[in-house]
């Protein structure tokens, strides 16, 4: 196996994990990992000299997560994030793995900005990061991006995507999933016909008319699902839609697998949680892309994330300085952070609604993520002999977000003020304790 394949951190570590129930079945039990492996799950285990302990205290124990769409902002927006503050914001919200996206500065479009993301978080060790490389060079969507340099370097490159813009030239889509198909990698497409977008800053409908907003219609999204599903039939590959947001796309995702289409795709929690009504304040903390739809998109997300349709949840955690998002909602940057708000936000709207058992949430969060992009060692089963990336998590606590209290550089949550279900209480990466009641832990 190269490095990547068993993750970008070297270190591994041995650590007890008391009285929690793995999935949330049945009775506590307690979980030893000793050098990064599960090599015990039972009563009473005894703890080797010198191994970590957590008090589970009967949480619910899951596969660490695996944010398939995350941006750290290193390089280029450091004031923003780095690599180092959103590492942490990912291990204190239970994941083990995070992809990061390339519209850096420099763009990631080749292996010395993606070794150099790679080696960073490698550094840190609060999370296994991946950088995403970019499709095409400095995402301008005209020539393809070196993607065998980066898929061969250190970094082992597996995921591509010019994620904030759309590869929309059918042309360079179809030779990026040819050549995808050669490297075994994998597309991530940001599905937005630019045409269709030009100075659309809300989703078109009935709110952005009543408030003024230039509108994004559900169509921008729906004809590149479909155009991609068809390229990616002909390819004979895979592509993975970033960010679902409407209710079409989930018809034509469930149109392209009945045709035997390789397609998979994300959905973000702000898109299963909020709607355009929160457009009436104008208040750019909102604002993203694609931008916050309609009720009956909301829990057509939701019903197709319980059935499959819809494979899993991806964050699109997108810090934006203050001064970004403080301003006009026209001048104002697109995106709102995710990583410490996931979980909670899927309890909210998937566990509590009964849509989603704790084994579902192991699935959307981390095992579905994991074997969409080909990680060997996460979205793992909870057994003897398996990595021990693991999350756990207390599922009858609430809390409030406090953005200022965020491991984040930036604040632009829009879950401001709100109490959120359940904490994770710890993250383990390796057997190595990334987070620790709301702390990291290096
Ligand atoms: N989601 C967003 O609104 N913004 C993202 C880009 C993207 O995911 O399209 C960002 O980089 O800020
Ligand atoms: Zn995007
Ligand atoms: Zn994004």
């Amino acid at each position: 196996m190269t490095a990547a394949a068993t993750g970008p951190s070297a270190s591994s570590g041995s650590v007890l994990i008391a009285d929690v129930r793995p999935y949330g079945d049945g009775a506590s039990v307690d979980v030893l990992v000793v050098d990064g492996v599960i090599t015990e799950i039972g009563h009473d285990i005894a703890a080797p000299a010198g191994a970590d302990r957590i008090e589970g205290g009967g949480a619910v124990l899951l596969p660490g997560f695996v944010d398939l769409h995350t941006h750290l902002r290193e390089p280029g927006r450091e004031d923003t994030e780095t690599i180092r503050t959103g590492s942490a914001a990912a291990a204190l919200g239970g994941y083990t793995a995070v992809f990061a996206m390339a519209n850096t500065d420099p763009v990631a479009d080749n292996s010395t900005v993606t070794d150099n993301v790679w080696r960073a978080g490698r550094d840190i060790g609060l999370v296994d990061v991946h950088p995403v490389g970019a499709v095409t060079v400095g995402l301008e969507g005209t020539q393809l991006a070196e993607m065998g340099m980066m898929a061969g370097g250190v970094a082992g490159v597996r995921m591509f995507s010019d994620d904030g813009k759309c590869v929309h030239d059918p042309l360079i889509m179809r030779r990026a999933l040819e050549y995808a198909k050669g490297l075994g990698v994998l597309i991530a497409q940001h599905a937005e016909e630019p045409r269709l977008t030009i100075g659309a800053i809300a989703h078109e409908g009935p709110t952005a008319a009543r408030l003024g907003l230039t509108g994004w219609p559900r169509a921008a999204e729906e004809s590149i699902v479909v155009r991609d599903a068809l390229l990616a039939r002909d390819a004979g590959t895979r592509v993975h839609i970033c960010h679902a947001s409407t209710e079409g796309t989930v018809e034509l995702l469930r149109w392209a697998r009945g045709q035997g289409i390789d397609i998979t795709a994300e959905v973000t929690p702000h898109h299963l949680l909020l709607d355009d009504s929160r457009l009436t304040t104008y208040d750019a903390v909102n604002k993203v892309n694609p931008p916050l739809r309609e009720e009956r998109d909301k829990a057509a997300l939701r019903q197709a994330l319980a059935d499959g349709i819809v494979d899993c949840v991806a964050t699109d955690h997108a810090p934006h300085a203050a001064q970004e998002k403080c301003c006009e909602f026209a001048q104002a940057r697109p995106g709102m952070l995710g990583l410490q708000t996931a979980l909670s936000i899927v309890v909210e709207t998937m566990v509590t609604t009964g849509l989603l058992d704790w084994r579902g949430v192991a699935r959307v969060m981390s095992e579905r993520p994991a074997e969409i992009v080909g990680l060997p060692d996460q979205g793992r089963p909870i057994a003897v002999g398996e990595p021990g990336n693991l999350a756990v998590v207390d599922p009858d606590t609430s809390w409030v977000v406090e953005a200022d209290r965020l491991a984040s550089l930036s604040q632009n949550t829009p879950y401001e003020s709100m109490t959120l279900p359940a904490t994770v209480t710890a993250t383990v990466l390796r057997g190595v304790v990334t987070a620790r009641d709301q702390e990291v832990t290096r």
